[in-house]
């Protein structure tokens, strides 16, 4: 009995989902044979994230606080999601971008807890064996990576796993999905990564990328046994380089429940920038034109989206494409141009060529810009002043990440204008005063949408996540930005409201499974009161 119960309480101190540290009561440490294992003192919630603020206060560095609540997600969960709920603003730049670049830079560095799934080319063959060993009962979410393509810091291999653990910390802080049915996930191929590859300590397969049928097999594989074991889990896909991004997005989004962040996600969250942006200028979302520096995922899935945009408001779909235009490594992608992606063949569009960004700006007189092609200060005085000599409110984006890939950053983007910019950016950028303003810049991240979208499909058992559900959430977190945001130069509402945004995008893109058939259980009477109810709560 002593003994049943002596490791029944070190079981709960061990297992970060029922740690609670020196929050254990006394009657909890009684009942659970935690006395003596933990010192007299029973902390109160405020007074843990007390501990850690103080803990984290003693470093100066990101990537030193973001280790304080690492170990704290390794040993006490709930602790971990308090301070990430209760902080919302101190932290997620920590646990996401743009720190989490350099978490992922240093991954085989900083490696101290196993966390989530590696499935590794070499276990092709092996994957239902590996799903088998994750402890997870039930998932309902799971992020997965290759480390292609991760933020715009290029492939870093299997050290991209930061990325898929520092989305989950978001599904669970902003959205309420429970933390103990999250998986990250890495499949991991190789890397082309020369540095990772000559680092003894890189925790990856060392081998070059494997490309084609074996990475397309492997994926599959993946796939159909994670359903097999978690029917009804939403897959995400994330920073996957290009390629597979589209290919993949194509091949599971009509059979699955699944979608691609960095196309869907993010271009729901550029949109709703968009119309945030139009209500302040007073111009009509149907009279904007855009030209994007880059052609990539995000590139053609906002593009993608804000012409099923436009094409829901009426306009023929030929006509809303050629509201959006791309700039690429070539240059302006025109008709003219042989050999183009698939994604970018919608846009190829009758105009001059334009080998610098700042002439393409100049030809096509767009009303926003955005820039999504990690190429940090392409967004430079001339293009920002060019911009703001065509347009009274020119929008400009600026959404690559991490902080040191974007295109510009708040204070040029600002003054460049003389305070007219409509501005948004990938990353955090702190407020800045400009031209006697007071300017709070928010971030066109995919952060506020993903979290909800996922919330909804989860509380829905959606089968599928159709376009209608990223127009839904977009407009939907739209409707939440206030007069006194747009006042402040803010497109997206506060951070410290991320809960209860994702609670109505979730409700909204629950209901839109309802409406569409596509949900598996019955719709409750209440949509907005039941979602909230099943958001998980750190006590
Ligand atoms: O992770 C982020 O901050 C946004 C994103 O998906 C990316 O940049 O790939
Ligand atoms: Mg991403």
């Amino acid at each position: 009995m002593t003994e049943c119960k002596t490791t029944h309480g070190v079981k709960k101190l061990g297992c970060p989902h029922l740690n609670r540290g020196l929050a254990f009561t006394k009657e909890e440490r009684a009942a659970n044979g935690l006395e003596g294992l933990l010192p007299a003192a029973v902390s109160t919630g405020d007074e843990q994230v007390a501990r850690v603020k103080e803990m984290m206060n003693r470093f100066e560095r990101p990537l030193d606080k973001f280790l304080v609540l690492d170990s704290l997600h390794a040993t006490d969960e709930n602790l971990y999601f308090k301070m990430l709920v209760e902080h919302t603003d101190e932290c997620m730049p920590l646990v996401y971008t743009p720190t989490v670049g350099e978490v992922c830079q240093k991954f085989s560095h900083i490696y101290r807890y196993p966390r989530g799934l590696f499935v590794s080319l070499e276990q092709k063959g092996r994957v239902a064996e590996l799903i088998a060993n994750c402890p997870q009962k039930d998932v309902d979410v799971i992020v997965v990576t290759d480390g292609q393509r991760i933020l715009g810091l290029g492939d870093l291999g299997a050290n991209g796993m930061g990325i898929p653990v520092g989305k989950l910390s978001l599904y669970t802080a902003c959205a309420g999905i429970n933390p103990a049915k999250t998986l990250p996930v890495t499949i991991d191929v190789g890397t082309n990564n020369p540095e990772n590859l000559a680092d003894p300590l890189y925790i990856g397969l060392r081998r070059e990328r494997a490309t084609g049928a074996d990475f397309d097999e492997l994926v599959d594989e993946f796939i159909t046994e994670a359903r097999r074991r978690w029917p009804n889990v939403l897959i995400q896909f994330e920073d996957f380089g290009n390629h597979n991004a589209f290919a993949l997005l194509e091949r599971y989004r009509d059979k699955i429940l699944c979608f691609n962040d960095d196309i869907q996600g993010t271009a729901a969250v550029a949109l709703a920038g968009v119309y945030s942006a139009v209500r302040v200028s007073g111009r009509k979302f149907s009279e904007q034109r855009f030209l994007f520096l880059g052609a990539g995922e995000a590139a053609t899935g906002i593009a993608d989206l804000i012409v099923d945009a436009l094409v829901d408001e009426g306009m023929p779909r030929e006509e809303a494409r050629k509201h959006c235009a791309l700039f690429d490594s070539k240059g302006l992608v025109t008709a003219n141009r042989t050999g183009l992606a698939a994604n970018k063949q919608p846009y190829a569009h009758d105009l001059p060529d334009c080998t610098t960004f700042l002439e393409a700006v100049k030809a096509i007189r767009p009303t926003g810009i955005v820039g999504v092609a990690a190429q940090p200060k392409a967004f430079n005085e001339e293009v920002l002043a060019e911009m703001a000599a065509i347009n009274e409110r020119p929008i400009i984006f600026a959404l690559s990440n991490p902080t040191s890939r974007a295109e510009c950053d708040a204070e040029t983007a600002y003054r460049a204008t003389e305070g007219r910019a409509l501005f948004a950016s990938g990353s955090p950028f702190a407020p800045v005063d400009v031209c006697g303003r007071h300017f709070v810049p928010r971030q066109g991240n995919n952060s506020y949408v993903f979290p909800g979208l996922g919330l909804g499909a989860v509380f829905a058992n959606a089968r599928m996540m159709p376009t209608g559900m990223f127009l839904t959430a977009a407009r939907e977190l739209a409707a939440l930005v206030s007069e006194e945001d747009l006042a402040q130069g803010s497109l997206y509402p506060s951070l410290s409201e991320v809960r209860h945004v994702s609670m109505k995008i979730g409700a909204a893109v629950a209901a839109y499974a309802y409406e569409h058939g596509l949900a598996g259980n019955e719709r409750p009477s209440d949509i907005e009161a039941a979602v909230a109810d099943f958001m998980y709560r750190p006590e």
